[in-house]
């Protein structure tokens, strides 16, 4: 019995052992297969084609050589990095710098070879024949190389950029639709209204010191362009929304993005940060999606999160799966369309700040297509040089570098056997800087070459790809270059620029090609602005009026609620003298002498209210945020009187009233900082003013902030902010309340003033229910006379919300 027990427990070991060892030989086997048999194999099929390649060493392939090469190249270029002088630096060719290793091959063996990154045997091609042939091949055989795929799948889930096969053939059809040209069209005035605001805040940083030369930093201003741009024309939401999803999505690029990824080898560290990066912002997303499905009314236009809402609600049963197809294609769109296309502007303002006299060209160009200095859809195909500039930034700093695929199953490109696993790549720099294809002058910038298209600027123009070509193109395209337009000519055509002596050139990878060193002051564009006069202005405003009111005759339906402009409309057609000129009025403006005093009424009354409308009110706002910010107990207050009156959160008519305490905080708030500081009058004939004998011709000034501030008027607390003076009105609030008249009193006094206190009382008490605020340490008390009286620097809050 014992000996039987032995002789099975004997077997038992042996048969462990050997299973052991079967089971480590069949482990070497495969890794030796997949690590040198397998690449092997593959190169060896490439051999027999005549693609030759540096030897892989065991287990890394040619990686420490690539390492190695890079070292030295770093090393070279901080040896040299002082020796360019001003703009030089534009024909050095940086892929020398960033992918040292392969130029040494290229130049080794040619403009195709092979090597090797361990398990990964890769092809470069740069011969522009094979290029075009892999760019237009439409097999789905082809696709994006998935092990970079996986190392970007925090960033870019399996949305449309990275997905490969039939799931990226369906991503496709859905989302190219959203930018066809007719579709772009329809977004040039977004992407005008998303560059106003980087142009106002050059002009105030200009105007701030002095109106003379200034450094900007130019970067961060354009990437903040893009993400409006991309945000309210694909997902319908604002920037201020989007800008965490982007801040988010920049730091994961920039955690993930690094040249170990090009190389194939493994992540280490970082993962837990990359993955948590990654958590928050699927959420975001999600949360902003979710806040879009619950709106209630259907929205007039379906934008691209629409359509892509619907698709998944259509086509994906789990609801897992669903919110990843969104997710990731939402990822996909934010990254794509603002990081490449803001990088290109960059390029673009560099090259240009080195090119006074393409800036010239480009402001002549616009001032000849937008006299008015606005830019519409049909002004755009005008703005010839423009296109040329961008065309040549692009060919000399494409922000892709790469264009790679991978063979997912045995491929024909041209006459090239690539067997399965393979991953290609073409350097887009290398085929754009090429002087056999560009000429002598490859490195040089020269936007004349592209001044009969792609075809007369080369001799192989399948070699200009900066949005690739063929089946897997950027569909952002036509999108990117109308917003690249509007942005560089409404820049150029404000400020003039020159580089700043502080700028490195040091162009860096990460992802894209971008203008290196993040910090400080590195890529600054030094601009000063190009001082209008004021006659041409005025010019410009009139004639932009004007074509708002003409847009607005030419509308066929008439309007359902009459406002003030159709008001003035019909004033003007009464005074008409013939009922023919009135009629020719309304069908294509006046043609007679008529028109001149017709439209100056029109204008001005137009330009009168535009002006009263939204100046006074907006600083009285500002002068009310700053105090309130200074005195929090009477943020509570409105804040209570709101959840009372309004209790969800939204007003109306009724609820207005109700409001008492911010009502007292804006009066209190006009006494003491009234944006009109002047009541003046002229006698234009010899006047009585009570006892007062006035001469024809005497101007009458009466200063009202020292009205409101007489102690004697006000006691002994006139010079601080106590709104509850207000709290039984004007009467009460002092001796002599025809001393307080913010708006005026009497015949001339302000027309506005209900319109502009129901909209301080709506915006201020919107902004203290959903924000508590203190004012910024970097807020200067600068009270400044611009026509009004304003805060001279702006004023700066510290702003939370509230839960
Ligand atoms: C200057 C700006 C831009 C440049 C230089 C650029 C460049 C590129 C390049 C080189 C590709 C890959 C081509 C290939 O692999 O063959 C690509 C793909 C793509 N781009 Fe752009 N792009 C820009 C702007 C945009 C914008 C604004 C959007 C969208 C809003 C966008 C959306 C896409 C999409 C969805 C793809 C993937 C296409 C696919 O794989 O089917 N791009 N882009």
């Amino acid at each position: 019995m014992k000996a039987e027990v032995f002789s099975s427990l004997d077997l038992d070991h042996h048969l462990l052992v050997h299973v052991g060892l079967l089971v480590i030989t069949i482990l070497a086997l495969y890794f030796l297969n997949i690590t040198w048999l397998k690449p092997q194999r593959v190169r060896w099929i490439l051999a027999r084609q005549g693609i030759r390649g540096p030897k892989p060493s065991f287990l890394y392939g040619n990686v420490p050589e690539m390492q190695k090469i890079q070292s030295a190249a770093t090393a070279m270029k901080g040896s040299s990095s002082t020796s360019s002088s001003y703009g030089d630096f534009v024909g050095d060719d940086y892929t020398c710098t960033l992918f040292p290793y392969f130029e040494q091959w290229r130049k080794q063996y040619g403009s195709t070879y092979t090597y090797s990154t361990g398990d990964k045997q890769h092809l470069y091609i740069n011969d522009p024949e094979l290029v075009k042939e892999m760019n237009q091949s439409i097999t789905l055989g082809l696709g994006k190389p998935s092990y970079i795929t996986k190392r970007l799948s925090p960033l870019l889930g399996n949305g449309i950029l990275r997905s490969n096969g039939h799931f990226w053939v369906h991503q496709r059809k859905i989302i190219a639709p959203e930018f066809f040209m007719d579709k772009v069209k329809g977004m040039v005035g977004l992407m005008s209204e998303s560059a106003v605001p980087l142009l106002r805040k050059w002009e105030a940083c200009i105007e701030s010191q002095g109106g003379g030369r200034v450094e900007i930093r130019v970067d961060d201003d354009l990437r903040a362009v893009s993400a409006d741009v991309i945000s309210r024309a694909c997902f319908g939401s604002s920037y201020t929304k989007g800008k965490e999803i982007f801040s988010k999505l920049r730091t994961l690029q920039k955690n993930i993005s690094s040249k170990g990824m090009l190389f194939g080898l493994p992540a280490f560290g970082q993962r837990k940060d990359v993955k948590s990066l990654e958590k928050e912002i699927d959420s975001l997303i999600w949360e902003t999606v979710c806040e879009r499905k619950c709106q209630e009314t259907p929205l007039l236009k379906k934008d691209l999160l629409q359509m892509i809402l619907e698709e998944a609600m259509d086509h994906f049963a789990s609801k897992e799966a669903s919110r990843h197809f969104i997710v990731d294609n939402c990822k996909n769109i934010y990254f794509a369309g603002h990081e490449s296309t803001s990088v290109a502007a960059s390029w673009c303002l560099m090259l240009l700040a080195l090119h006074p006299q393409w800036q010239t060209y480009i402001r002549d160009e616009m001032s000849e297509a937008c006299p008015n200095g606005l830019l519409d859809v049909d002004s755009l195909p005008k703005l010839k040089s423009v296109k040329m500039v961008i065309q040549e930034a692009m060919r000399l700093f494409p922000p892709a570098a790469f264009v790679s695929r991978e063979a997912l199953e045995r491929t024909k490109i041209g006459n090239l056997d690539v067997p399965k696993g393979v991953c290609i790549w073409s350097l887009i720099p290398t085929l754009h800087r090429d002087p056999d294809i560009w000429g002598p002058d490859a490195h040089e910038f020269r936007p004349e070459r592209f001044e009969n298209g792609v075809i007369k600027a080369c001799k192989a123009p399948q070699a200009y790809v900066p949005f690739g070509v063929g089946a897997r193109s950027c569909l952002g395209r036509n999108f990117a270059m109308a917003q690249l337009k509007v942005v560089i000519s409404l820049i150029t055509s404000r400020f003039s620029f020159s580089l700043s002596p502080n700028y490195r050139h040091s162009p860096a990878y990460r992802m894209v090609v971008q203008p290196g060193h993040d910090r400080p002051n590195i890529h600054p564009v030094a601009l000063h602005r190009q001082r209008k006069d004021v006659k041409s202005l005025e010019k410009e405003i009139d004639s932009l009026i004007w074509e708002t009111v003409c847009e607005r005759k030419c509308q066929e339906t008439p309007l359902l609620k009459k406002d003030l402009l159709q008001m003035i409309l019909e004033e003007a057609m009464d005074h008409f003298a013939s009922k023919e000129a009135s009629r020719h009025f309304i069908v294509k403006g006046a043609p007679t002498k008529e028109k001149s005093w017709i439209r100056a009424l029109i204008v001005d009354n137009c330009k009168n209210i535009y002006f009263v409308g939204h100046e006074s009110t907006s600083v009285a706002a500002s002068w009310c945020l700053m105090l309130l910010a200074l005195h929090p107990q009477w943020q509570t207050q409105i804040r209570d009187e709101m959840s009372e009156a309004c209790p969800n959160g939204l007003l109306d008519v009724d609820s207005l009233s109700k409001l008492k305490s911010v009502k007292m905080g804006i009066q209190e708030a006009m006494r003491l900082f009234p944006p009109a500081v002047l009541v003046s009058r002229e006698a234009l004939e010899r006047t009585k003013i009570g006892n007062l004998d006035v001469p024809k011709g005497v101007c009458i000034w009466s200063l009202i902030p020292t009205l409101h501030r007489d102690p004697d008027i006000w006691g002994p607390d006139a010079h601080e902010f106590r709104p509850e003076r207000f709290e039984n009105g004007v009467i009460k609030a002092c001796k002599a309340p025809q001393a307080y008249v913010p708006f005026g009193v009497g015949a001339r006094s302000c027309l506005g003033r209900n319109f502009a206190m129901a909209q301080l009382k709506v915006v201020i008490s919107l902004v203290t229910s959903r924000f508590s605020f203190s004012l910024s340490p970097n807020y200067r008390h600068s009270p400044a006379y611009r026509m009004v009286v304003q805060p001279g620097h702006g004023v700066n809050i510290l702003i939370e919300k509230l839960q």
